[in-house]
C-alpha cells in the first residue's frame, strides 16, 4: 500500500511539476507558479512533456519525492536540470560521439552531474568538502565540525570535598638508602569531556568551511580509512555518486555536498563522468590518522605516493581509473603499509561509471573536441567575445592564481594555518624539507625557495580558491598536465601542500598528477597509548625521529607486585583522621567535616577542583617530615574521580618525542591553570628489595627512577628498606612514566594523596600544576635527583634546560 501511495504521489508531482515548470519558464515568477492549476499542457516554450517528464521524474527520485526541494528557489533546480538536459543533447549532436546515448539516457545522466548553485551558495566553499565521504555524509550532519578528541586537564567540574593529602614521600635511592625527596614530583591527567575544536569557530561555520575532519572522524572504520587515503577516488565518487548521497536531504545540503568541482567553469561539466577522480580529497586528512588508528593501534600516518599517472587513469574507456587506481595505504602496528583502497570497493562502484560501459565518450581520444566544446559553451554561457578566448588559457590563469595564492597563507580570510597547526600540537618546522621532485628543473619551479612561506597551506583552501584545480587536464604555457603537487599530511591529519609544484620532464604530458608524498621527516603516531583503558585517549607522536615508542604495558591503576604489602592493619591508622561522611561533597558542608579539620578547616581543593594556592605553596615550601603528616583519605578527590572513570574526557595532552635529548616527554595541548590535577603516577607497587633485584637484572642499563611510597609512615618504627613500597613504572605504568625531569622549576608537583580506605593504605602520587602551563609546554617534574651524587642506577645527563639545573656536567657542556 505504501508503495502504491508513493507512486501515486510521484505521478501527481510529476504532473504538477511539468505544469509548474512551463509556467516558470514563462513567467520566471515563483509567485505565479504557485497557482499552477490549469497550466498543464502549456508548451509555449517549446518544451514538450516528453522533455520535461524524465527530468522531473529524476529530480523527484533524487529528492525522494520531496517536491519542496524542487520548488525552492523558483524551481531553479528543475529549470537548470532541463536546460542541462537540453544542452547535453545539443552537445551530443555536435560531438557526434554519443550516438549510443538515447535521449532518455542523456536526460538521466546529465542533469544530476551538475548541480545548480543557488545564489545563496555563491560564496560558499567548495561543497566537496562536505561530500568527501559519501557513505558518511549522513553522519556528518550530527557531528561537531573538526572536533578533535583531546582532553582537558582542568577540572572545573570537580566538586571535591576534603581530600587527604600527605607529605610527599617521593624518594630516590642513593648509597643504599632511600632519600625522601622534598622536591615535588609531578604528572599529568586528563579528564573531562570538553572537545577540542581543531578549527576555528568561523571555520566550523558550514557555509564557510569544509568539514574534512569531521567527516573522516565520523567514518571511523577501516574502510573509511582507506577512503581517506584515496581521496581522489572519494572526490570522484562525490561527483558521481550523487544519487547515493542525496537521500532525503534538503536541497541546499544536497547541492552543497554534491556539487561538482567544475561548477564555476561550466566547460568542465562535460568531462565530469570521465575526468579522473579529483585527487586531493583533502578531507582525507583529519580523519586519516584517526581512522588509521581506529583500525590499528599505531601507524605511520602518511599514505604512499598517490600518483595519478596517465597510465593509471586512462583506460580504454577514457579517463577512467583502473581498479588499482586509488591507492590509500593503511598501516599496521609495525608501520607496514598495505594497499587499502580498492577503487572497486569504493562508493564509486555503485555509480554506473565503469561497470556497464554506459559512458562511451572517449575523451582521451578527443580531448581537443572536448575543449572545443567547452569553449563553445563558455562563449555561449558567459557571452565571452570569441576572439582570443581559450579554455586552456583560462585554466592556466586559474592555476596561476592558485599558485600565487599558494605562496602566501593569507589568501583566504578564514585561513589560520598556524593556529590550526599549533592547536593540534604539531609544530611546523620552518626548515622542514620540501619533498624533492623528480625531474626537478629550477626554471620551472614555480616557487623559489625565497618565495616559499613557512606557513602551512591547508589544502582545503586550495579548493576554495580553485575548486577546479584537480581537473586541469592540460595547459598552454605552463604544462599543468605535467605538474605534480606535493602534499604532506601532518600528524594531525591535515594535509599541507608544500607549495612545490614542478613540472616533470620525464612524464607523459597527458596526465594530471597529484602526488601525496610522505614528508621526509619520519612521523610516528599512535592514537591512544592507553588502548582504551582511560576515559580519554592519549596519543603519542614522534616528529623528531623514527623511534616508535617504548615497550611498556599501559595500566590505568597501580598493580601490586608479589611481596608488596599494601594492606595495613587499621590499627595503624589514626581513626580520628578519617571522616565517615566523606563520600559526599565535603566541600559543600557548612561545617567542614573532620577531614578538613586536620587541614585547619582548609580544604586542599577549591570548588573548581584545583589545589588551593595556599596549600600548594605550603606544600612546596614545607620541609616534610613523615611523622608530622596526618593520614587522610577521600573518595572524591580528582584522583579518585579519574580512577573511577568519572572524569570522562578527551585527553588534551600527549606523549611526544622531545627535541632536546630527553627521549619521550609529555606535553599539554591546552593551557592549564595552576593547581590542576594532571595525573597519577601509576606503576607496579614493589618493595625496595624487589626493585633492587630488578635493577640488578637490568644490569643498570635501564634508568629506573621509582617513587618511594613508604606507606607505613604512621607506624612507630622505621620502615625497613626491604619493605618500603615503591612504584616502578618502567614496565607497567601510565602516562606519568613519560614525564621528564626538570631541576627546581618544573611545572608539576607530586602530592601524595590517599584516595582509598584505610585498609588499602598507601598513598597515591598525584601530580598538580605548580603554575599556569601553556599549551604545548612540556610537563615536567623534579625527580629530586642529586646528579652529583653517586647513584646505584646509572644517572642520565640532565638536559632539562633549567637555569637551576643541578647537573654540573650538563651545565658545563
Ligand atoms: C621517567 S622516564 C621519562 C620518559 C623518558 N624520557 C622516555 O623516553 O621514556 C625518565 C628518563 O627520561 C630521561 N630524562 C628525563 N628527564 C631528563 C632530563 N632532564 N634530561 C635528560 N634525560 C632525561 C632519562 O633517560 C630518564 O631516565
Amino acid at each position: 500500500m505504501e508503495g502504491g501511495g508513493k507512486a501515486h504521489r510521484r505521478s501527481e508531482n510529476e504532473a504538477s511539476s511539468e505544469a509548474l515548470l512551463i509556467c516558470l519558464l514563462h513567467t520566471r515568477d515563483a509567485a505565479k507558479v504557485k497557482n499552477h492549476e490549469g497550466l498543464q499542457g502549456n508548451e509555449e516554450f517549446g518544451l514538450s512533456r516528453k522533455t520535461v517528464r524524465p527530468v522531473v521524474k529524476e529530480l523527484l527520485k533524487l529528492y525522494e519525492d520531496n517536491w519542496m526541494l524542487i520548488e525552492e528557489d523558483n524551481y531553479r533546480v528543475l529549470v537548470e536540470a532541463i536546460l542541462d538536459s537540453e544542452e547535453q543533447k545539443a552537445r551530443n549532436v555536435v560531438l557526434g560521439q554519443l550516438d549510443a546515448w538515447s535521449e532518455d539516457e542523456a536526460e538521466e545522466n546529465e542533469p544530476f552531474l551538475k548541480r545548480p548553485r543557488l545564489s545563496s551558495q555563491k560564496n560558499q566553499s567548495s561543497p566537496l568538502f562536505h561530500a568527501s565521504m559519501p557513505n558518511c555524509s549522513n553522519e556528518v550532519e550530527d557531528q561537531p565540525h573538526g572536533k578533535q578528541k583531546l582532553a582537558e586537564f582542568t577540572s572545573d567540574k570537580y566538586q571535591d570535598k576534603d581530600i587527604k593529602l600527605k607529605a610527599p614521600h617521593v624518594a630516590t635511592y642513593c648509597r643504599g638508602k632511600w632519600k625522601t625527596n622534598s622536591s615535588p614530583l609531578h604528572l599529568i591527567v586528563a579528564d573531562q569531556a570538553e572537545e577540542y575544536n581543531l578549527i576555528s569557530d568561523n571555520e566550523s561555520d558550514e557555509t564557510k568551511s569544509p568539514v574534512p575532519f569531521v567527516q573522516m572522524e565520523n567514518c571511523g572504520d577501516e574502510s573509511d580509512l582507506h577512503h581517506d587515503f584515496s581521496g581522489t577516488a572519494n572526490l570522484y565518487d562525490d561527483h558521481l555518486a550523487l544519487e547515493e548521497n542525496v537521500s532525503g536531504k534538503h536541497l541546499h545540503e544536497v547541492a552543497h555536498e554534491c556539487e561538482p568541482l567544475s561548477y564555476e567553469l561550466p566547460g568542465f561539466e562535460v568531462s565530469l563522468p570521465v575526468v579522473p577522480p579529483d585527487p586531493p580529497r583533502l578531507l582525507l586528512q583529519g580523519s586519516s590518522y584517526e581512522n588509521c588508528s581506529n583500525a590499528k593501534e599505531s601507524c605511520s600516518i602518511y599514505p604512499e605516493v598517490i600518483d595519478l599517472d596517465a597510465e593509471d587513469i586512462c583506460t580504454d574507456r577514457g579517463l577512467i581509473p583502473k581498479d588499482t587506481y586509488s591507492v590509500g595505504k593503511s598501516c599496521d602496528l609495525e608501520g607496514n603499509h598495505s594497499e587499502s583502497m580498492d577503487y572497486k570497493n569504493s562508493e564509486a562502484e555503485k555509480i554506473e561509471y565503469d561497470a556497464q560501459d554506459t559512458l562511451k565518450l572517449d575523451i582521451a581520444s578527443s580531448l581537443e573536441a572536448v575543449l572545443k566544446q567547452v569553449e563553445e559553451q563558455c562563449l555561449k554561457s558567459y557571452r565571452i567575445p570569441q576572439a582570443g578566448f581559450s579554455l586552456l588559457g583560462l585554466m592556466k590563469e586559474v592555476c596561476e592564481c592558485f599558485l600565487a595564492a599558494g605562496t602566501t597563507s593569507t589568501y583566504t580570510e578564514d585561513v589560520k594555518p598556524e593556529n590550526e597547526m599549533s592547536s593540534l600540537g604539531n609544530s611546523i618546522d620552518p626548515d622542514s624539507e620540501i619533498c624533492p621532485a623528480e625531474g626537478t628543473d629550477d626554471q620551472l619551479n614555480l616557487f623559489s625557495k625565497s618565495t616559499i612561506s613557512n606557513d602551512p597551506v591547508i589544502i582545503r583552501n586550495l579548493f576554495q580558491i580553485s575548486p577546479q584545480f584537480p581537473r586541469f587536464v592540460g595547459s598552454v604555457h605552463l604544462d599543468l598536465s605535467r605538474c605534480r603537487i606535493y602534499l604532506n599530511m601532518d600528524v594531525s591529519g591535515s594535509v599541507k601542500m608544500d607549495r612545490h609544484i614542478k613540472e616533470l620532464n620525464s612524464r607523459a604530458p597527458s596526465s594530471s598528477e597529484i602526488v601525496i608524498v610522505q614528508k621526509q621527516r619520519c612521523y610516528h603516531y599512535v592514537k591512544d597509548i592507553t588502548k582504551g583503558q582511560e576515559a580519554c585517549e592519549i596519543s603519542l607522536i614522534n616528529e623528531i625521529n623514527e623511534d616508535q615508542g617504548p615497550t611498556f604495558n599501559y595500566i590505568p591503576k597501580n598493580v601490586t607486585y608479589k611481596n608488596a604489602c599494601v594492606r595495613f592493619p587499621l590499627a595503624r591508622i589514626s581513626e580520628q583522621n578519617c571522616c565517615s561522611n566523606c563520600s559526599g561533597d565535603c566541600l559543600s558542608l557548612e561545617i567542614p567535616c573532620t577531614c578538613g579539620g586536620k587541614l585547619e578547616c582548609e580544604f586542599a581543593y577549591t570548588l573548581g577542583g584545583l589545589v588551593k594556592e595556599t596549600f600548594m605553596n605550603n606544600f612546596i615550601s614545607k620541609s616534610y617530615s613523615v611523622q608530622q603528616n596526618d593520614l587522610f583519605y577521600c573518595e572524591d578527590c580528582p584522583l579518585e574521580r579519574s580512577n573511577g572513570g568519572i572524569l570522562v574526557g578527551k585527553c588534551k595532552g600527549h606523549v611526544f618525542m622531545t627535541p632536546d635529548r630527553k627521549g619521550w616527554g609529555l606535553r599539554t595541548l591546552e593551557d592549564i591553570p595552576k593547581g590542576a590535577f594532571i595525573c597519577e603516577y601509576v606503576g607496579e607497587v614493589v618493595t625496595s628489595r624487589e626493585l633492587f633485584e630488578r635493577n640488578i637484572q637490568n644490569s643498570g642499563d635501564k634508568h629506573t627512577y621509582p617513587v618511594l611510597l613508604d606507606a607505613d609512615w604512621n607506624s612507630e618504627g622505621v620502615v625497613k628498606d626491604e619493605e618500603a613500597l615503591c612504584l616502578d613504572a618502567s614496565v607497567y605504568g601510565n602516562i606519568a612514566r613519560f614525564i621528564n625531569h626538570r631541576c627546581f622549576d618544573a611545572n608539576l608537583v607530586g602530592i601524595p594523596v590517599e584516595v582509598e580506605t584505610p585498609d588499602h593504605h598507601y598513598y597515591h602520587l598525584a601530580f598538580f600544576t605548580t603554575r599556569e602551563v601553556s599549551a604545548l609546554e612540556e610537563i615536567t617534574w623534579d625527580y629530586g635527583i642529586d646528579f652529583n651524587d653517586c647513584h646505584p642506577v646509572k644517572a642520565f645527563q640532565c638536559h632539562c634546560g633549567s637555569k637551576f639545573c643541578r647537573d654540573r656536567k650538563s651545565v658545563k657542556s
